[in-house]
């Protein structure tokens, strides 16, 4: 699903964010995305996105290189992917049904069809019913989850979640968790950057962590552990 190989980012001040960098997350795998703050996590996930590209190296989706993909076809590549932010970055000022529509009204559906898939995604976060609340009438959690909606209404293959628990308690992380899990039990691909090395703990994932922009667990890190 997400492979790179010997990826490089360099930010225009001469910022080193990610040092040949490999890995591969497999179709309908879930796994977490760990390391120090300033590792190069978020850096790693706007690769992903098109956000930033890559300085050198190679960054497969489904097969595709994207550090050269042009510029009009960006949002093609973005409708396979839901992203899923720390601060949700909702709308404050429209419903609920309005955030969570909007991939959906970018994409040009229609209204009953919008309406049918965005009942379907309430749905399944749990949160049927809430259409015509705004925002600034749920909890903490509850936003995270409109954010999460609006991330998996238009069915995408992948899954991107930077810090998604960062402002929740330990039983309403667990429980976004879960429902990332129900999300890949359907099959989608799920990569979770996190500093929660508690939830990492407690769940079996595989975990990809990032030192210093460098992946580190790879074959070369044992190497020089073995001779440490
Ligand atoms: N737009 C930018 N311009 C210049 N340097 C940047 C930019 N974005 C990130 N960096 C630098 O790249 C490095 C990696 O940052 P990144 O945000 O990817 O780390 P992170 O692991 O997500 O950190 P955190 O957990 O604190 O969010 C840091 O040294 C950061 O200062």
């Amino acid at each position: 699903m997400i492979r790179f190989e010997q990826v490089s980012k360099i930010y225009p001040g001469g910022q080193k964010a990610l040092t040949e960098v490999n890995f591969h997350l497999q179709r309908g795998e879930m796994a977490f995305l760990t390391g120090h703050s300033g590792a190069g996590k978020s850096t790693l996930l706007k690769l992903i996105t098109v956000i930033e590209r890559a300085s050198a190296g190679k960054v497969y989706i489904n097969g595709h290189d994207i550090a050269h993909i042009k510029r009009q076809h960006v949002p093609y590549l973005r409708r396979q992917i839901g992203m899923i932010f720390q601060n949700h970055h909702l709308l404050m000022d429209r419903s609920v049904f309005d955030n969570v529509a909007l991939p959906l009204v970018i994409e040009g559906f229609s209204l009953g069809e919008i309406r049918k898939r965005v009942a379907g995604a309430l749905d399944m976060v749990g949160l049927y019913g809430k259409e015509r609340h705004y925002p600034i009438m749920l909890s903490g959690g509850e936003q995270q989850r409109v954010g999460i909606a609006r991330a998996i209404v238009n069915k995408p293959a992948l899954l991107l979640a930077d810090e998604p628990t960062g402002n929740l308690d330990p039983k309403l992380s667990m429980d976004i968790l879960r429902l990332f899990e129900t999300f890949n039990d359907a099959g989608t691909s799920v990569l979770i950057a996190t500093h929660d090395l508690g939830l990492i703990a407690r769940m079996k994932y595989r975990t990809l962590t990032l030192r210093q922009g460098r992946m580190i667990g790879g074959e070369a890190d044992i190497v020089e552990s073995l001779s440490d």
